[in-house]
């Protein structure tokens, strides 16, 4: 028999499998809801202007090809953890931050839960909110880490359960790893008000919990990359050690090229070197040294006040643009007469809306309107434009009423 005669076929991915199935269908009015990612009105995918305009001006530098150093590109690694403290950060003035370029928001998380993993002399739990981004679970259960979960989301109102999640929270053993989204929650877009987040950090402290924050949505969730990052400075003021997983997929539109960064804030300088070196030696074995054509990229903008401005205002668009497609769906949900509460769709931020479709909805919506989503009933508002979304609000009132 042969080698492999025993391996089954797996299912497709919850998320990306969405897409495939999309592409399949004939229909014209197909709709996909699926992936997290931006499409502008028409539907297509969006290169950002000041991301062109860095790649014009790489091109004619005629740079080399060679090898990036372990933690991928300085230069990139220090413009990454800026974005996220912001430029006057005494962590980061006192180089208290052991930061590396990661393969996107996936490989950076990936790396910090192997570091964990190896390094983490706390309870080598982790915490997720429920529901959390469906590949969260997979990379902490890879790197050997136990997941469980903390209350975050109330079906009933489509919006946060605080109680439940700090009662939650106040439970789970000491020195535990908790996940936070730090902002535009995947995938209810559901975050915590910065009265909420302080409250938190109160509770983290006192239990001298672990927070591993998780800001795929810098920028992109309220348009203000202040905004965005407020949890994870409040945390950083607070004296808390975190970890953080950037990623540029979304609010620089770098999907494809996979740039991303992860840091472990320490308590000296010579911490930080001594985390900085033994983050290096895990990725050595895996993939040796990050891509450098998207830190590139990033060095581009962020080392060029005007390209810098320009990058603020085309994530402040597709932001801008999210949140105006959520009041279209909401009034036109309206309009056709649905006697539902929509409200969460417009108080909800970020890349999603969790519809509180149930999954038989959710079956039907994709069956009899090629409207394709996750089988959570979560939605990537950038799929929705002025072209469709009244179709859009037709078939869901139609399957809801
Ligand atoms: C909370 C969160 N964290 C990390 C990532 C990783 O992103 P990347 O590795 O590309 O930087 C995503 C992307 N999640 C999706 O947008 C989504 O949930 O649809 C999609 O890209 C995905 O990979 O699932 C995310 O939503």
């Amino acid at each position: 028999s042969s080698v492999w005669s025993h391996v089954e076929m797996g299912p497709p991915d919850a998320i990306l499998g969405i897409t495939e199935a999309y592409k399949k269908d004939q229909n014209p009015k197909k709709v996909n809801l699926g992936v997290g990612a931006y499409r502008d009105d028409n539907g297509k995918p969006f290169v950002l202007p000041s991301v062109r305009k860095a790649e014009e001006k790489i091109r004619i530098k005629e740079m080399d090809k060679e090898y990036s150093p372990i933690a991928g590109n300085a230069e990139f690694c220090k413009h990454s953890i800026t974005l996220a403290l912001g430029d006057c950060n005494d962590a980061l003035e006192n180089g208290l931050n052991a930061t590396v370029q990661g393969i996107s928001g996936t490989g950076s998380l990936c790396i910090g839960a192997n570091f964990l993993s190896h390094f983490f002399n706390g309870n080598k739990e982790v915490y997720l909110p429920k529901p959390t981004w469906g590949n969260h679970a997979a990379i902490f259960k890879l790197a050997k880490l136990p997941v469980k979960f903390y209350r975050y989301f109330d079906p009933n109102t489509c919006g946060l359960d605080f109680q439940g999640l700090l009662e939650d929270i106040c439970k789970i053993p000491e020195k535990s790893i908790i996940v936070l989204h730090a902002c535009a929650h995947n995938p209810t877009g559901v975050d915590l008000k910065l009265e909420q987040w302080k409250e938190l950090a109160t509770v983290v402290k006192n239990k001298n919990l672990f927070p591993f924050f998780d800001m795929a949505y810098q920028g992109f969730a309220s348009g203000d990359t202040d905004r965005d990052a407020q949890a994870v400075r409040l945390f950083i003021k607070e004296g808390i050690q975190i970890a953080l997983a950037q990623s540029y997929a979304k609010n620089m539109g770098l999907y494809g090229e996979r740039v991303g960064a992860l840091t472990f804030i320490t308590s000296d300088k010579d911490e930080a070197e001594r985390v900085l070196s033994q983050l290096k030696i895990l990725i050595r074995p895996i993939y040796s040294n990050p891509p450098i054509y998207g830190a590139r990229i990033v060095n581009e903008i962020f080392g060029d006040p005007e390209l810098k401005q320009q990058w603020l205002c085309d994530v402040k668009l597709m932001a801008d643009r999210v949140i105006s497609v959520r009041e279209k769906l909401c009034n036109n949900l309206r309009k056709n007469g649905s006697s539902r509460d929509w409200s969460h769709i417009v108080n909800q931020i970020g890349m999603f809306c969790y519809t509180g479709l149930n999954t038989s909805e959710v079956e039907k919506l994709t069956k009899d309107y090629s409207v394709y989503l996750t089988k959570d009933g979560r939605i990537s508002m950038a799929g929705v434009t002025s072209k469709n979304v009244e179709y859009l609000a037709n078939a869901i009132h139609e399957i809801t009423k």
